[in-house]
Order: C-alpha cells, then structure tokens, then sequence
C-alpha cells in the first residue's frame, strides 16, 4: 500500500509512533530526521536566503520548529523565534536553551517581533486537544493578518486532527507539510480554508507499525490517480460485445429539465459503457437522439406537468435486465411511483438529485431495507439533511459513516472533500478538487459516469472503489477544465468533454510515476 492512501486520527498516529519508539527509535533522533526533512523541503520552496519567524508551541511541534530553524540559519537565513510558552516538553526545551546559545534571536511578545518573509508554523501538531486561548489567539490572529506566507508544520495550528474543526482559532496556512502519515482533519471541507497547499513529507515509517496499528486494509482511506485508476474496466477483454461491457439504464430528465437528462447521458457516454439506454418523457425523445445518437432513448408517456408517468421499457426488457441503472436528475418530485418501481427492482441502482427527494419523502432507513441490491446515494449537504435529518454532518467522515451502515447503501456525499462510506466503514476520501464543480448540472454529470462505470463492472471491483474512482475522474475532469478554461469556464457541458482527456492525463502521469520510483502498489 503507498503511504499517500492512508489517513489517520491523532490517536492512530500516536499509537503508531510509540511502536516506532517502543522499538527502539530514540525519540530524539526521529525528531531530527522529520525536521531534517521539513527544512530541505523548506529551502526548495524559499531558495532565496531570507528571513524567517519561527513559531513555537510547548509540544514536539514546537521541538520540530525548532530544529527546523536551527538548520536553517546554519543554511544561511536570518533566523528569529517566538516562543511564548512558560513551560514545555523536555526535548523541545532542550532546544529552545541551544538556539538560544547561538546567534538567533528569541521573543516572547508579539510587540517586540522583526518583520520577515515567511513564518514557520510550529505551535501545534497533533497533540492539541483544546480550544487556543489568550495570549496565542492574538498571535495567531495578529499572524494570520500579517500577509506573511506560513509553512504549517505537520497541520495548521488550531485545527482539529481529527475532524478539521476550527478550536476557537487556526493559523491560514499557505503550505501544510503533514508528517509522516495524512491527518484526517486536512482531509475536512472545515480545514480547507487554512490549509493551502498540502504535501506529505514522507519520514519511512515502517508499514508493519501502520498495519499493526490500522489493519492491513485501513478502513479510511484517501483516493489517489493509482487507487482509482485500478477500478476502472480497463483494459478491455480482447474479445467482447457491446452487451458484455454493461448495459445502463439512465431515467432522467422532464419538460422541465431537458437539459439534465442530456448531461446525463454525456457523462454516461465517457464511461466508455458498452450499452446506453436513456429513458425520458416522450416529449423530449428527439432532443436527446440529437444529442446522444448511439444511445437508446426510451419515450416514455408523461404526466400533465411533463415528468415520466410510466416506465413503459421496450419489449422484452424489464428493469432487472439491466447492469446497472442511474436515477434521478431533473425528474420533478412527480416521479415517486418511478422511483418506488426503480427501488423494487434487482439491478444496482445509483440514486441522485429528485430520486433522491422521493426517497426522502418514502422513508429513507425503512425503504432502502427492502432493496435486494446495491444502492448508492450521492447527496449535497441539503439532500444528505433530508435524507439522514438525525444525522449530524459537522464531521463528514463520521455521517457518511453512519448513513451508509444505517441505510445498507454506499453513500457519497458531495463537497469540496467527498466522502464516500459503505455500510461496513470503509470510506475514501477525495483529497483534491475545484469549485469550478460548484455549478448547476456538474452532479449529473457525475450520476452518468458513476452509473456507466457501475454497468460495466460485472461484480469485479466493490462498489464503494468503484464510487471512488468516479468521484476521482469528475473532479480530475473540473481540475483539467480549469487549468485550461479558468474555474469560470467549466459549466456542465464542458466538463463531459474533458473527462477523457483527464482520463488520459491521469495514466499518463501514473506511468511515469511508476516508473521514476518503482513503485508498486
Ligand atoms: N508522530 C510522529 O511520529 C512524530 C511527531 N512529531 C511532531 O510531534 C507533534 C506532536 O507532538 P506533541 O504530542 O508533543 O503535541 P503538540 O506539539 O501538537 O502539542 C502538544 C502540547 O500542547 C499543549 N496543548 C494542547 N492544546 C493546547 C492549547 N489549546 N493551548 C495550549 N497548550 C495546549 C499540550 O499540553 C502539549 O504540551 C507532531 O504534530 C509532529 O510535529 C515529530 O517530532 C516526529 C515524529
Ligand atoms: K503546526
């Protein structure tokens, strides 16, 4: 397993490093190895001799800083310390008392600070466990103010290390260099704004301890190019027909939101989905042929305001014949008696948008029991409260959690962060996307491409890896658009454009992953 996959609590990664240090690594030492690292990754990103603040807190964060800043004014920066702790841990006082011996100066008041170029963040790691009170909220605000550029050490201070929760205050970071092992709490939409930009700065820990620790399939875990790239249908069997590579069956779309069907069907159509059948008011039949020609588009009658009446499927065909099936978006809430015969049938069903509602409406826990198969919900915020209103979504990971073994689905929900559950616990996370997604038609987008991945997997990935890798490609596909378009170019339409080239980019980039470091996960 790569080490970029894995996400831990603070408890975990305490539980970690004291088997490090149960086996002998003298605490000490790693200490020197971690801060060793922080500062060469630091004299890349500051390559130019400047000056610098180091910023230190009473606990082994603070004794990182330290060591951080020493090596960095033997490199040559103009180095200064705040330290305005009166007591703190052995080994970071030690440290305090050395820089001292040298030519650096220490403060304890804001008041008497010298300007600089960037600050180091080494207040607290992941051993704050309350709200930041008086004198260090100020600091902390007066840093925060400062227009300086702050490299947080191993997460901002004041954010928690579990749930990415503000306690009482946090430095805004511009990089975090997380230690050793992802810290849930970067991976929390509550932390986004103070993160900046994260990297991991890897320190060798052995992953006997992190399996001794989390099991050797951690259950919390964060989706990279290589974890999604491996539950794609790719390659394909040299020999196959269409029907062999999954039939999905989309029901979308009214009078009233044609276009949604549309999007839709175009993000059905980049799953590369073998079969495509598309199942719409009849009104709308002619404008989805000329969208989607290849696919099968099913006219059904319609009520007076324009939502499907009856799924009235070709002969031959019922809704168990199908690989998969996607409901939901732009349906109008006229659509219950749909989505109850939708919830009856046999096929793995992806729910979203008005299927979503209905299910709400229907009983959300009693009504997904009854299901025989598969079920994945892909809610926003407002549709995940309507669906779970007992649940509290402050910490995400926990909701999705609790909805999925609640309700027996995989869910999803929607954010800057996705997370996704399924009933057992396992969840992923997606650390990266753009609010280039946050616009009208990107989660129909994403319904398509689920439901065209889900047809096409014949049982041969778990859903929920599944969910992940399409939750991977939709947001890789929003990056993609906005790298070329900027965030305001990437309405929905264009975003089904781009998902294959992300695709592309995407296997491009783990090959010559593989090959510069060898690496096989
Ligand atoms: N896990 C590992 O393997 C390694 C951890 N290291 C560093 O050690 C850090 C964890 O060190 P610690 O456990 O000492 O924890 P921290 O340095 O995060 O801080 C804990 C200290 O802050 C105090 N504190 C907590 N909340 C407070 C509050 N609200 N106001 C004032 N004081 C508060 C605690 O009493 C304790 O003294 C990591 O984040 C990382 O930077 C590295 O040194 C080396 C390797
Ligand atoms: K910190």
């Amino acid at each position: 397993m790569n080490k970029e996959q894995i996400i831990v609590t603070a408890a975990q990664m305490r539980e970690i490093e004291e088997r490090i240090f149960a086996a002998g690594m003298p605490v000490a030492a790693l200490m020197e190895k971690v801060a060793g690292l922080i500062s060469q990754r630091i004299q890349k990103l500051f390559p130019t001799k400047q000056r610098v603040g180091i910023l230190v807190g009473p606990g082994h964060n603070g004794g990182d800083a330290l060591v951080v800043g020493r090596e960095l004014h033997w490199r040559g920066y103009e180095v200064w310390i705040y330290a305005p702790f009166s007591k703190y841990k052995e080994l970071t006082a030690q440290h305090l008392q050395y820089v001292k011996s040298l030519d650096i100066s220490c403060y304890e008041n804001i008041e008497d600070l010298p300007s600089c170029d960037f600050l180091i963040d080494g207040l607290f790691g992941f051993g704050l466990e309350r709200e930041i009170t008086e004198p260090i909220a100020a600091a902390i605000s007066y840093f925060n103010a400062s227009n300086t550029p702050i490299i947080s050490i191993d997460l901002p201070s004041g954010i928690h290390t579990d749930t990415g929760a503000i306690l009482g205050t946090a430095i805004q970071a511009t990089y975090t260099l997380c230690l050793g092992l992802w810290k849930q709490g970067l991976l929390q939409e509550n932390a986004l704004d103070y993160i900046g930009k994260a990297e991991l700065i890897d320190f060798d820990i052995p992953l006997a301890y992190i399996y001794a620790v989390l099991g050797e399939s951690p259950p919390v875990k964060r989706i990279t190019t290589a974890t999604a790239l491996t539950s794609l249908p790719l390659p394909r069997p040299l020999i196959t027909h269409k029907y062999k590579q999954g039939h999905l069956l989309l029901i979308c779309g009214s009078r009233r939101y044609a276009g949604g069907a549309i999007i839709t069907g175009l993000g059905a159509r980049a799953s590369g989905v073998g079969m495509l059948s598309i199942a719409v008011p009849e009104s709308i039949k002619p404008l989805l042929v000329s969208h989607l020609p290849e696919a099968l588009i099913i006219g059904c009658p319609e009520t007076e305001t324009g939502a499907i009446a009856d799924l009235e499927l070709p002969d031959n065909t019922d809704l168990h014949s199908f690989s998969a099936i996607a409901c939901g978006p732009g349906l109008t809430k006229d659509t219950t008696a749909i989505v109850q015969q939708v919830l009856a049938s046999k096929s793995p069903l992806v729910l979203d948008a008005d299927g979503l509602n209905v299910l709400a409406q229907l009983g959300t826990i009693p009504t997904l029991q009854k299901r025989q198969a598969v079920t994945v919900l892909t809610p926003h915020t407002g549709e995940f409260h309507r669906l779970f209103p007992e649940i509290s979504y402050t910490d995400r990971v926990q909701a999705v959690q609790t909805a999925a073994a609640q309700s027996g689905a995989v869910v999803l929900l929607k954010g800057a962060r996705i997370a996704i559950a399924n009933p057992q616990g396992i969840v992923w996370i997606n650390p990266e996307s753009t609010s280039a997604l946050a616009r009208g038609g990107s989660g129909d987008v994403l319904t398509g491409l689920l439901g065209g991945l889900i047809a096409q997997s014949e049982n041969k990935f778990a859903i929920e890896d599944i969910v992940a890798t399409a939750s991977w490609w939709h947001s890789q596909a929003g990056i993609l658009a906005a790298q070329e378009r900027t965030e305001l170019g990437v309405d929905a339409f264009t975003l089904t454009q781009y998902l294959i080239p992300a695709l592309s980019r995407g296997r491009k980039k783990k090959t010559e992953v593989t090959e510069v470091a060898g690496v096989t996960e």
